[in-house]
């Protein structure tokens, strides 16, 4: 078969009604294909791809009936995938020395698949090749759609586009022209092409077609290498490309499961009924994943907003076409999509919580789930319709506010496997005032009400902001006042970008925690108009990270500690955040950050990027079951393991391991406490202070292996087995890893930034390159390493100030550090654990007053605990500034 396309251009392909597996079995061809060929005959005469290698005999018979392949004086490979280039060894045995125009991949893919060393020529974007006749090719290269070799190729004159896969379909018909075949056949096998293969290129394919729109080229007709020939408006499937690629989706939820007892599948049910009773308006589609075909379940996918992934536990993990299909998931990498898993489980449930891990790291805004027991109850059934009706009204805002490039994750609840009442987000802070006028301390919280005025500083009721003292400190943080703000916050959009602004280059700020979101607050009240773009690796929410360790014995779940969410902040303070995107490269010299294949550009670029866990080098065959608890994410999981075995080791009894241990106690676990120091908080506490916080551990119920390390950790499937250096072993249920903090630097470092112990920044907080600067745990400010909220929050103040236009050193006052152990608190300021210091101690045990001073006399550093806390703000006047 072979037909006259449009003047001198000759289908001479393939068509395959048989088809019904492509790609291995990986791609289901419902209705066949077609190997798309052209020959266009001016006075030379170019072959535009050829057909699937097990065609190629018939394709060359065919080809030489149409002409004397001797006159064939160009082969075009736009693609080397064997469907399209598979007839090239037949048809150069013929015709060995014909010229192949590709592109320099194309060259490697050939020879990779071929190696052959025909006679390739290299084209690049824009090269041309003259046909005669007034008529050119002229080649566009289209790297990663979907290969890197990939290229589409344009006929000038006759204004055609051979665009290879591109706006193809797997669509066996004899009329091959998209105006004569059934619309919604067509349109269904377009959708389920682009799905199931350039999903993960979306943001090429809007860029490609952006560029080759800029050619300004006429186009007639767009000839792609399977399926129909687009003759009538071919703009209607760029323009449908352009819609797909832009995060497309529908009013649409997709449940998808598989099942042995049916268990999971009255779960799905009963959820599709509380869904349609919260929204009738959205569309449910449910798939029992064995009896479906996954290109169609994953099409569904794609259109929907929202998917719900169910399977029964088997041996504490999920059913492997679940598995399967969520590793599909990962790859075609959806954007902007809301997910949540749910399952029945005989007794410990393990599907769900990996369907979750898994939906997080495919990039979904994942919800928390939903289990049951066996063959659920009604009881259990009228719990996933109400979980059901609570899914609906979280994904129903669909709309996102401009500026958020990718939705957000909903709000999450506890998940129901714990069985904890849920405490208002407000439980981590103190009572909510109702006062208009209170003032929230940015950094820990705390609100100043006029009304209750603060009568442990000596604060009458009544007394208004304005009228407190320049020397007033936060009693909770002991911060100025320079670090309250207004609790009720500017109207929402107050700081949008104005047209003109919205030009210049922005701010871009990589990283999206406490840092970032104190910069950008003290920035927009400043510069309401200069674009700001937060990137953000994580779901972009603003939480407060040092309540977290305090979560389990509260039974608060992730969701309670997330203030805003990434779409209310871009409301709020005009600017752009983007979600779950890593920045790949900075280039300093051209001023731009790579992220994928994105070059964007900046006017200053602010590294907030936070720092990693260490985890200690252990033997053993389990160590990959530390657990950390460094950000929101993390919480999620740490509850899920602490949730699920009540014995918990932690490692290290630094800040944040002895407020774990602490918290996970209050909360009834049994905890091992571990350090290879012989005290807690050895770096920060005198010794005398650090054995009064033992007992309280101790009292608390914490076991104390103090001065040994933790060497191995060991597990045949259950329980793990610790080893320590002394000989001792411990078997637990988890392990969490709270030894300390690294500064992230590898993004930084690649830059060539200077990098020490962290990113190098003077006073300025200015890196070793122009209008780059670094905030936060990943900074190192004149040499200080300073993870701790007081600073990050002078710092954001002072680098708000540069960046308005104002540069601002940074001026670090004497700073208290607290540890927020409930049991026994305690405030440390200064040295207090170098050499050289005589300390005068007052107290008993319900709290003490310790005063460090250096060999001249000098109070140098203090610690105070228990019911001696309120002298702290008075000795931390005394020390002299850090910076
Ligand atoms: C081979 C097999 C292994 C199982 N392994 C687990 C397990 O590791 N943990 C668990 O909680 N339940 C386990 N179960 C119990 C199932 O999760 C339980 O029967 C569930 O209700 C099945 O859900 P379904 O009706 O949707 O198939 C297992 C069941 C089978 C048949």
């Amino acid at each position: 078969m072979s037909f006259v396309v449009k003047n001198n251009i000759t289908w001479v392909g393939k068509l395959d009604w048989e088809l019904r597996e492509f790609h291995g079995a990986e791609y289901s061809t419902h209705k066949g294909s077609s190997y798309n060929s052209y020959l266009v005959r001016e006075e030379k005469v170019a072959l535009i791809d050829t057909v699937w290698s097990l065609y190629a005999q018939e394709f060359v018979d065919n080809l030489e009936k149409e002409i004397d392949l001797h006159r064939i004086d160009y082969i075009i490979a736009n693609h080397a995938e064997i469907d399209h280039s598979g007839a090239l060894p037949a048809l150069l045995a013929r015709i060995p020395d014909t010229p192949i125009y590709c592109t320099e991949n194309g060259v490697k893919s050939l020879k990779g698949h071929f190696h052959k060393d025909w006679n390739f020529r290299i084209v690049k974007t824009g090269d041309t090749l003259d046909l005669g006749n007034g008529k050119q090719l002229v080649f566009v290269e289209a790297p990663m759609l979907h290969w890197p070799d990939s290229m589409l190729t344009y006929l000038s004159g006759d204004a055609v586009l051979f665009s290879n896969d591109a706006f193809g379909q797997h669509y066996a018909s004899e009329k091959m022209y998209n105006d004569l075949v059934d619309q919604d056949e067509l349109r269904a096998e377009c959708l389920k092409y682009y799905a199931n293969i350039l999903t993960p290129f979306s943001p090429l394919v809007t860029a490609k077609i952006k560029e080759v729109l800029s050619f300004n080229l006429p186009l007639d007709m767009i000839c792609p290498a399977h399926g129909v020939i687009w003759r009538d408006n071919p703009a209607q499937i760029v323009e449908q490309y352009l819609a797909w690629a832009d995060d497309y989706q529908e009013n649409q939820i997709t449940l998808v499961y598989d099942t042995m007892w049916n268990g999971t599948r009255h779960m799905a049910e009963a959820i599709t009924r509380g869904i349609r009773a919260a929204d009738p308006t959205v569309e449910v589609k449910m798939f029992n994943l064995a009896l479906s075909d996954k290109n169609d379940v994953l099409t569904q996918v794609f259109k929907s907003k929202g998917v719900l992934i169910g399977s029964p536990t088997v041996n504490n993990g999920m059913l492997p076409q679940v598995a399967a299909l969520l590793e599909e998931m990962r790859g075609l990498r959806f954007r902007g999509k809301y997910a949540s898993p749910f399952g029945s489980h005989g007794w410990n449930g393990g599907a769900v919580d990996r369907i979750g891990e898994r939906l997080e790291e495919a990039g979904f805004n994942v919800a928390s789930g939903i289990k049951a027991l066996w063959k659920p109850t009604e009881d259990a059934l009228a719990d996933c319709v109400a979980f059901g009706q609570r899914i609906a009204q979280e994904w129903r805002g669909g709309a996102e506010p401009a500026n958020v490039i990718e939705r957000t994750a909903a709000a999450t609840q506890p998940a129901p496997a714990r069985p904890a009442p849920k405490p208002a987000a407000a439980a981590v802070r103190n009572t909510l005032p109702q006062s208009a006028s209170a003032m929230r301390c940015r950094v820990c919280g705390w609100t100043y009400d006029p009304a209750q005025g603060s009568p442990a500083q000596g604060i009458a009721a009544g007394t208004p902001w304005s009228d407190l003292p320049d020397t007033f400190l936060c009693p909770e943080c002991f911060l100025g006042k320079s670090v309250f703000e207004p609790l009720h916050r500017m109207p929402n959009g107050a700081g949008a970008t104005t047209a003109a602004a919205a030009h210049s280059a922005p701010v871009v700020i990589v990283g999206g925690g406490s840092a970032t979101y104190q910069l950008v607050r003290a920035f927009r009240a400043l510069d309401p108009h200069t674009p700001v773009v937060v990137v953000t690796a994580d779901d972009g929410a603003d939480y407060s990270k040092p309540q977290l360790v305090h979560g389990f014995s509260r039974k608060l779940g992730a969701a309670d500690f997330v203030e805003r969410t990434a779409a209310q902040l871009a409301h709020e303070f005009g600017i752009t955040i983007r979600p779950h995107t890593r920045v790949d490269a900075i280039d300093q010299q051209r001023k731009t950050v790579r992220i994928g294949a994105e070059t964007l550009p900046y006017r200053d670029l602010v590294l907030a990027l936070g720092a990693n866990p260490w985890i200690p080098p252990l033997e053993g065959n389990a160590t990959d079951r530390m657990i950390t608890l460094n950000n929101l994410a993390d919480y999620e999981n740490y509850l899920r393991h602490v949730s699920a075995g009540e014995r918990v080791l932690v490692i290290g009894a630094g800040l944040v391991g002895t407020e774990i241990a602490l918290d996970l106690a209050e909360g009834g676990q049994q905890v091992w406490l571990t350090d290879s120091s012989p005290h807690s908080l050895a770096k920060l506490l005198p010794e005398f202070v650090s054995r009064h916080l033992e007992a309280t551990l101790a009292q608390k119920g914490c076991r104390l292996h103090l001065g040994h390390r933790v060497t191995a950790l060991d597990s045949s499937g259950g329980a793990i087995t610790a080893q320590l250096s002394d000989g001792t072993t411990v078997e637990i249920d988890t392990v969490i890893a709270a030894a300390g903090l690294r500064p992230r630097t590898a993004l930084a470092g690649a830059a060539g930034l200077r990098i020490n112990r962290g990113i190098q920044v003077d006073s300025y907080l200015r890196s070793s390159a122009e209008h780059i600067y670094a905030l936060g745990d990943c900074a190192e400010i004149e040499g200080l390493v300073l993870p701790f909220m007081q600073p990050l929050a002078l710092s954001a103040q002072a680098l708000a100030k540069t960046l308005a236009g104002e540069p601002t050193p940074l001026c670090l006052p004497a700073m208290p550090t607290v540890v927020k152990t409930p049991a026994l608190p305690i405030q440390v300021g200064g040295r207090t654990v170098t050499d050289g210091l005589s300390w005068t101690v007052e107290g008993d045990e319900s709290g003490l007053t310790g005063k460090a001073h250096n060999g001249d006399g000098e109070l140098v550093g203090y610690v105070v605990t228990g019911v001696h806390l309120s002298n702290g703000a008075a000795l931390l006047q005394q020390l002299p500034a850090l910076l």
